[in-house]
C-alpha cells in the first residue's frame, strides 16, 4: 500500500517508521539472557529475553520462539519505545497484581500460590492440550480452598475451548465463583457466540480477550462485535506503552494489563502503562516474575502485599553475566533483532 492511500490515522499497532532507530543503534549493546522458569509455562523451561539499551533506558525484546518476524516485530517495535522514548506520566503509585497459577496439578497449587505475597486475586491456567476438565476443576477448586472465599478467581484457556466445550466448562467452574474467563475460545465470533449461550443459560461469567487483542490485525474489531467484557492488554505484542494505551483507549472496556512472561525490564513497562490508566478495576497480571528462578535486575519487580511500586528497576551486569545464553542463541537473536528490524522499517 502507498503512503497516500493510508488512512489518516495509522492502525495503533503499526509503529511509525521515523520511530525506529538504525539498526546498528539497536544492537549496540544487546545482551541475551535464558533464564530458568520455577514450573514449565507455555511448554517451555527456560525463557529467552534479548535486551536493548537505548537514551531512556533498557528495553525487552522477548517473543515467544516460534513467532515469526510479522508477529516478533511489534515486540520489537515495544523494546525500541522503552528504550528510546519515556512513558506517559502515571497517575497511581502502585498496582494490584494476581497470582498466575500455570496448568499445575491440584497438590501444587498451595506451593504455587505461596510464592505471590498477598495477592487477593489468581488467574488459573485451564484448557491445556492434554489434561482433562476434571483436573481444570481439581486445580480452581484448590485455588478457592487456598485462598477463601473473598478471593477472586479468573481462568484463562487461551482458546483452548471450542463454544460448547467452554459452555459445560464454565458451567461446571461458576461453582468456584469466577471473576472472568480470558480467552475461552480462540475466535472473535467464538467469544461473541459463548456470551450469547453463557447468558441464556444464566451462566454468570464475564468474558476477557487476550489473543484476541494482542495477535489480532484490528483489535477494535473485538469491542465492535460486542465479544468480550474485558480487555486484557499487553505492551510487548501491542508495539509499546503508548500504542497499547491507545489500544486500551479506544477498545471502550475495562482494561487488565497483564505481562508476555517478561523479566523485571519487561514487568516495568507493564507497571507503566497500567500507571497511567485512569480506570483499573481488576488485578493485573504482572507478577510473573515469580515464575522465574532468576531475573535481570537488581531488585526483582515482584509483588509485595499485592501490589507492584511504580518503579523501573536498575539492570544489574552481574545477572545479565549470570544468565547469558550461549553464543549461537545470542547470534540467533541477533538475526532475529535484524529480520524483526526489516518488517519494521519496510
Ligand atoms: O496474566 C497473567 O496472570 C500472567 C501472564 C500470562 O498468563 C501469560 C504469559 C505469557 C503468555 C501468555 C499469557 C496469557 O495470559 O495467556
Ligand atoms: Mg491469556
Amino acid at each position: 500500500m502507498s503512503r497516500s492511500s493510508l488512512p489518516a490515522e495509522p492502525p495503533v499497532a503499526t509503529p511509525r517508521r521515523r520511530d525506529v532507530p538504525p539498526l546498528v543503534d539497536v544492537l549496540d549493546g544487546l545482551r541475551v539472557v535464558s533464564i530458568p522458569l520455577h514450573t514449565k509455562f507455555r511448554g517451555v523451561t527456560h525463557r529467552e529475553i534479548a535486551l536493548l539499551q537505548g537514551p531512556t533506558g533498557w528495553g525487552e525484546f522477548s517473543p515467544f520462539l516460534e513467532y515469526e518476524p510479522h508477529e516478533a516485530s511489534r515486540w520489537l517495535a515495544s523494546a525500541i519505545a522503552s528504550a528510546w522514548e519515556d512513558w506517559p506520566a502515571p497517575v497511581r503509585d502502585q498496582v494490584a497484581i494476581n497470582a498466575t497459577v500455570p496448568a499445575v496439578a491440584a497438590d501444587r497449587v498451595a506451593s504455587v500460590l505461596s510464592h505471590y505475597d498477598g495477592c487477593r486475586t489468581a488467574k488459573v491456567k485451564v484448557a491445556e492440550a492434554g489434561q482433562t476438565l476434571q483436573q481444570d476443576v481439581d486445580r480452581v477448586a484448590a485455588v478457592r480452598a487456598t485462598m477463601g472465599p473473598d478471593a477472586r478467581i479468573r481462568v484463562d484457556a487461551n482458546g483452548g475451548w471450542t463454544v460448547d466445550e467452554a459452555r459445560t466448562a464454565l458451567s461446571r467452574l461458576c461453582a468456584y465463583d469466577l471473576e472472568y474467563a480470558e480467552q475461552p475460545c480462540a475466535t472473535v465470533e467464538g467469544l461473541r457466540d459463548l456470551r450469547i449461550a453463557l447468558a441464556r443459560q444464566h451462566t454468570d461469567v464475564l468474558v476477557a480477550a487476550d489473543e484476541s487483542i494482542r495477535k489480532a490485525e484490528d483489535p477494535m474489531r473485538l469491542a465492535l462485535l460486542e465479544a468480550a467484557d474485558v480487555a486484557v492488554v499487553k505492551v510487548a505484542p501491542l508495539g509499546g506503552v503508548r500504542a497499547a494505551l491507545e489500544v486500551a483507549q479506544r477498545c471502550g472496556l475495562p482494561i487488565v494489563v497483564s505481562s508476555a512472561l517478561d523479566s523485571s525490564v519487561g514487568i516495568a513497562a507493564g507497571v507503566a502503562l497500567a500507571a497511567t490508566l485512569p480506570q483499573l478495576p481488576f488485578a493485573c497480571g504482572l507478577g510473573t516474575v515469580n515464575l522465574f528462578e532468576g531475573d535481570v535486575t537488581v531488585e526483582r519487580l515482584v509483588p509485595q502485599d499485592g501490589v507492584i511500586e511504580v518503579r523501573r528497576p536498575a539492570v544489574d551486569e552481574a545477572a545479565l553475566d549470570r544468565w547469558q545464553a550461549l553464543p549461537d542463541r545470542v547470534e540467533w537473536w541477533i538475526q532475529r533483532v535484524h529480520a524483526c528490524h526489516d518488517v519494521l522499517i519496510s
